[in-house]
């Protein structure tokens, strides 16, 4: 496959485009190839793509660039197919070198059952003495499993939806309209401050610079400019929908083709386009109606950049792509309810329902089977407790009737300079996002928060009750949470985790109060794994990826200490399960605690 570009600043847009395509076509090539019964006489064969550019921006005559290659190797049986994915730092500029960095693993047992009166409070699974099982881990962040991770068109779309809704940009109708009243009042365009929409102020002098109300203005107006595409196209896919309401009542009196050419003029005139300008927009307008009513209102409201472009090229539109929306259309409503509380007043456009559906804390929902309603948390524990209730905190609880005022994962005093630094990278640690300089766990310390992490409480199918399901794709190294809950101490028969310092034992419960990693199960082949990480002197236990692909169950290994005193059956369904074969089989797993 060969394509020309003109321009050289077109090439790399062009290239991820055409590599997009190239790389669904490349697959089907290769299967018709091995399906004719041809004899390639055991042989590695390869199929690439690439662009040549005539003329760089300067004119000169630019190199070929390979977008998309495909291995056949028909020396192994079955044969096996390979994919090398358009990477624009190899196909532009070289490989990209990332530093491999130091990092805390725990080897050892993250998840303990906390002991009963007869057992003794001796599994040292968290400790920050030195050489305590410790070792490194290095950071792959273009990969998966050490495999490239191909994503097809509908799953980068996909994945488009779940970054919108989880990015830090609220889609809130009422900013549009408080823009255009501090307009009108003014009669000219006028920077709202955060005091008058009633938003949170940045604390340092820096929100009073021009820089400062500049970045408060530029971030006003591009989340207006986006809550005013997400009108447009509700109003554009509801349009798709008059238009066949149209035709359907013209056909009472005219033969169905005169019926549809009639409303295509009238469109054309209330346009005033011609009907092939008005054809080329009602094929895209049509896109974004089926995508609302296969993946609901959410899906079209937060697809990202390349909605526009899926539905004019309409290369994915088969019935598994809607399929595939279909199933998640819960899934995006409740993180949308949840993250963007008035979004659907949106809707309020066409005359459409305006009110939340899901209320509350994204992880106060689980979502079910695909197609089903998500049902509140509580409703999943009744079977065990039927006054089960769930406290989500963003930072652990000290027991204070244990602790007192102490808190026992303090492993350091304050530094006289009052400066912390990080034992991993060497770097300053601060709250205060201008003085910290460690990124070890960006999306969780000392930067601005990126809000919550983009995962969702599922039913699983297999009896393990509740568990955690990634809604993006977690690189290798990146942090997935903080193991959050009540610092407490004495606890029996309860599932906890157990911390050490030099000092002091403590246990982690999250039995009624924490965070997500409460549902995150058991599997004797986990995609994360638990790394203790000092961050400004008290110790955290931080849930870290090993490679988690979007829609992914997230689990990590609870370790044999959890496991071996246990009459429990594991159910993670690994080949090579530890615990599946145990003396007494279960129907469903005991109460989860
Ligand atoms: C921390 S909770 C995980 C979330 C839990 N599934 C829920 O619904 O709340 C731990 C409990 O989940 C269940 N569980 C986790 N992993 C499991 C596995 N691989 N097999 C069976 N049960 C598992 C067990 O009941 C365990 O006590």
């Amino acid at each position: 496959m060969m394509a020309v570009a003109k321009d050289a600043s077109n090439l790399e847009e062009m290239a991820q485009d055409l590599a997009q395509r190239a790389s669904e076509q490349l697959k089907s090539v290769f299967l018709d190839l091995l399906n004719s019964g041809v004899d390639v006489g055991g042989k590695l064969l390869q199929l690439e793509c690439s662009l040549s550019g005539l003329r760089d921006s300067n004119g000169a005559s630019s190199s070929r660039m390979r977008i998309a290659s495909m291995e056949l190797d028909t020396q192994v049986s079955p044969p096996r197919i390979s994919w090398s994915p358009f990477d624009r730092q190899t196909a532009l500029t070289g490989l990209k070198h990332v530093p491999p960095r130091k990092r805390r693993k725990l080897t050892d047992s993250v998840r303990e059952r906390a002991p009963g009166p007869d057992q003794e409070l001796n599994k040292n699974v968290l400790t920050s003495q030195p050489g305590s099982g410790v070792d490194t881990a290095l950071r792959k962040e273009l990969t998966l499993h050490g495999q490239p991770t191909p994503r097809s068109t509908v799953e980068k779309f996909i994945d488009g939806i779940w970054q919108s809704i989880y990015s830090g940009i609220k889609l809130d109708p009422t900013e549009v309209i408080e823009q255009w009243q501090a307009i009108e009042s003014s009669g000219q365009p006028r920077l709202l401050t955060d005091t008058e929409t009633g938003s949170a102020v940045r604390s340092t002098s820096v929100a009073q610079t021009d820089f400062g109300r500049m970045n408060v203005l530029t971030r006003k107006v591009s989340q207006t400019s986006r809550t005013c595409r997400s009108l447009e196209v509700i109003v554009q896919a509801h349009w798709a929908q008059c238009f066949d309401d149209r035709v359907v009542e013209l056909t009472v009196s005219l033969p169905r083709e005169n019926a549809k050419k009639q409303t295509i003029v009238e469109a054309c005139m209330d346009f005033s386009w011609s009907e092939k300008e008005l054809r080329n927009k009602m094929g895209v307008w049509r896109g974004y109606h089926d995508i609302a009513l296969s993946g609901g209102w959410a899906a079209l409201v937060f697809a990202g950049m390349g909605l526009y472009r899926f539905c004019k090229y309409r290369s994915s539109f088969a019935s598994s792509t809607f399929e595939t929306l279909k199933a998640r259309k819960h899934r995006f409503e409740v993180a949308a309810d949840t993250l963007h509380p008035r979004w659907r007043q949106l809707l309020g456009i066409i005359g459409g329902p305006t009110e939340r559906k899901y209320i509350g804390h994204p992880h106060d929902w689980v979502v079910a089977s695909p197609g089903d309603e998500a049902v509140p948390l509580p409703e999943t524990y009744h079977q065990w407790d039927k006054n089960f209730s769930y406290t989500h905190l963003d930072e652990a609880n000290i027991d204070a009737d244990v602790w007192g005022a102490l808190d026992p994962r303090t492993v350091s005093s304050p530094p006289p300079d009052g400066v912390y630094t990080c034992d991993t990278c060497g770097e300053q640690q601060s709250d205060d996002p201008p003085a910290n300089h460690c990124s070890c766990f960006p999306n969780l310390y000392g930067s601005v928060k990126a809000g919550p992490a983009p995962v969702q409480v599922f039913r699983t199918p297999d009896g393990k009750n509740n568990g955690l399901v990634a809604c993006c794709t977690f690189e290798s190294g990146a942090a997935i949470g903080e193991f959050v809950g009540q610092i407490t101490s004495g606890l029996a028969n309860l599932d906890v985790m157990v911390g050490q310092t030099d000092s002091t034992t403590y246990q982690i419960w999250q039995g009624r109060e924490g965070n997500h990693t409460r549902f995150i199960n058991h599997s004797c082949h986990p995609n994360s794994e638990y790394e203790r990480f000092v961050w400004l002197g008290t110790q955290r236990i931080v849930l870290v990826s090993k490679g988690v692909r979007a829609e992914e169950e997230i689990t990590v290994d609870y370790s044999d200490v959890y496991w071996q005193d246990l009459d429990k059956v594991c159910l993670c369904g690994h080949a090579e399960c530890r615990y599946d074969k145990r003396s007494r089989i279960l129907p469903i797993a005991p109460a989860p605690t």
